[in-house]
Parts: C-alpha cells; structure tokens; sequence
C-alpha cells in the first residue's frame, strides 16, 4: 500500500489466529507481511496475557514511584555499569535533549560476573539487577511480567519469521544462550512539572521487538513512512507491538524500525508505561535473512543514518544506545571507551 493512502490509526494484529487451523493462519500471514512493510506499529490482541498481570505490574510501578525519594536513589542506575536501576525524570537524554520521565530499568537477572580486560565491552551489562529493598514484591512482579511478555514476544517473532518466508524458529540462533530482555517501568509527570514537552524524545527502539503497556493516559506518537505523526493511544486488553533496528537489519529494511515519541500528558496528571525489549543475545551478531524473492523486492535496505548507525553486533549496538541515554553512567563506568 502507498504510504499516502495509510489510515490514520494503527492496525490491530491477534497473534491468536496464528495458532488457529491452517486456513486462518495463512489469511493471518498475509495480512501481518503487509502490516510489517507499511507500519512499524500495531496493537496486538489474543495475546494470552490477563488483565490481571498487566494491572499487577501497573500498580506496583505506581507504589514504587511513591515511596520516598531516598528509597528509589538506594536503587540509582549509575552505581552499576550494567544500565540498570532508578533514574530521576530529566536524567535520560535522547536527541540530547531531558527526557521527563522516572523510571527502572532491568534486564535478564544473572550472577554477578568477574571481568577480564581482554573481555568485549557488553559483558559489562550482564549480571543481577537492582531489586528495592523498600518494595520486596517489586522483584517477583518484575521477573513474572518478563517472562510472559518474553513468551509474547517470541510468539510474535515466530509469526514474523514465517510471514518473512522463513521457519517459525528463525530467530532461535541469535536468542542462544537467552535473549536480551530490557524491561522498564516509567513514570511521566504531567506538563506543569517539567520545562519542556519531551516524555522521550524521537527515537527507534533498539532490539527486535518491543511489548509496549500504557495506562488509560495517551501520549505515543508514532513516524510514518511520509513523516506525518500519528497518535497511539492505548487500547484496553491491546499491547502496542513496535520493531526495533535489530530486526530491520534483519529484514534488510523490509521491516522499518519506525521512530516514535511521548508527549507529556497536561497538567495535573501523569502517565504509567512498561515497555518489554525483546533483543538478541548481547554476543550474538546479526544475519541478515535470505527471502523470498516477492519479499525481497519490497526490502528498502537498512536506513542510512550517521549519526544513528546501526551495527550488527548486537552488543555494540546496545551500548551505543545505552552510553548515549546515560552519560552519567558513561562517566562513571565506560570513561576508558570512546562512544
Ligand atoms: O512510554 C511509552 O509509551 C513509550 C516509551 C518508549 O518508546 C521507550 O521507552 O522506548
Ligand atoms: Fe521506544
């Protein structure tokens, strides 16, 4: 479809139908090819998860977000190198500008790892997360709420790989030992506490797909093809599902990574979100997949931006993005790496 007769909304997807008889799954196919070409973005229902879980991990983000701010700094992303933990609203920069948002971040929970010098620079975010001494339940909701959306994620993956015309385990060898699973809660404050609209500013996620929960408070906006931006607001019982720079490498730009943003929502209110990075293993690098020749004549080619390359190596990628959010973690950590 040409990118200007596009609707102005997002479309919808239900991953059910996927796993329905052989007739459906293949009218499922067809329709999820085009919606990968046209739109980064797309509300995805029959996802299986309850709404019990998502109001679970909605609620414990808000009890966490109240408690005294000395109990959130016990938990400060820059006293690790691993990118994980508190951050205060104004202290993540994208496009160099304050992003107004508070938020925690966290990845696949692991031991504690001894480095070596001769080790690449990715292994450095690997090992335990940062848990809240002043809110013990945060942990189990966290890893719960991961592991679901992990399952939702992959499912998603796997129908992708077979619309791309390749096998429903495609993805299996860059997931190997485990993929990457960047989960954060967030926090933005309404427009009067803040100097500035930026709940984050433009940018593509980084990893293959991204699970995205919001509360009832609007505030996406999504990039089209044609620049035009549109609003996403959220859907009850909907995740929004959009494609990151892994898996337009993969797709060599068939699939675009769409670049996105949150608009502070107005005075006097605030808005909640969880967003779910399903990426590949920080060691693995990417291939790029061999399709079908009527597939292949739709690729774009992977976008040429140089001040936003994107690598195949995936944990260089990652720290790319990651050293350029947080420079205080940078300086605190990575003063030895040129970024
Ligand atoms: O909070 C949202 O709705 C989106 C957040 C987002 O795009 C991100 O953190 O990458
Ligand atoms: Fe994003």
């Amino acid at each position: 479809m040409p990118s200007d007769t596009l609707p102005i909304s997002l479309p919808m997807v239900d991953i059910s139908r996927f796993h329905g008889d052989a007739a459906e799954r293949e009218t499922f196919i067809l329709s999820l090819r085009e919606i990968l070409h046209d739109y980064g973005f797309f509300y995805l229902v029959g996802h299986g998860v309850s709404q019990e879980t998502t109001q679970r991990i909605l609620e414990v983000s808000k009890t966490f977000f109240a408690l005294p701010e000395k109990d959130k700094l016990a938990i400060e992303m820059v006293k690790t190198p691993r990118f994980r933990g508190y951050n205060r609203a104004g202290f993540e920069l994208t496009g160099g500008k304050r992003d107004w948002r508070e938020q925690v971040d966290f990845d696949t929970e692991g031991e504690p790892v001894a480095l070596s010098e001769s080790d690449p620079l990715w292994k450095r975010v690997i090992g335990p997360n940062q848990w809240p001494e002043a809110l013990p339940e945060l942990k189990n909701v966290i890893l719960e709420y991961q592991a679901e959306v992990t399952h939702v994620a992959k499912d998603v993956l796997g129908a992708i790989a077979v619309a791309l015309g390749q096998s429903p385990d495609a993805f299996a060898p860059i997931f190997d030992p485990h993929p990457a699973q960047h989960l954060k809660i967030l926090r933005y404050p309404g427009k009067d506490q803040t100097t500035s609209e930026q709940g984050v500013g433009a940018h593509k996620d980084g990893g293959l797909v991204t699970i995205l929960l919001n509360d009832e408070v609007p505030g996406l906006k999504v990039k089209t093809e044609a620049g035009d931006w549109i609003d996403a607001p959220p859907i009850p019982g909907a995740f929004i599902v959009n494609t990151g720079e892994l898996l337009e490498l993969v797709t060599n730009g068939f699939v675009r990574a769409d670049v996105h943003a949150v608009t502070l929502p107005p005075e006097g209110m605030e808005r909640y979100s969880v967003v779910f990075f399903l990426g590949a293993y920080y060691g693995a690098k990417i291939p790029v997949f061999d399709m079908p020749e009527h597939i292949r004549h739709a690729e774009r080619g992977v976008t040429v931006d140089p001040l936003n390359p994107i690598l195949n190596d995936v944990g260089a990628n990652h720290l790319k993005a990651r050293l350029r959010s947080h420079p205080h973690v940078a300086r605190a950590h990575y003063s030895d790496v040129n970024a």
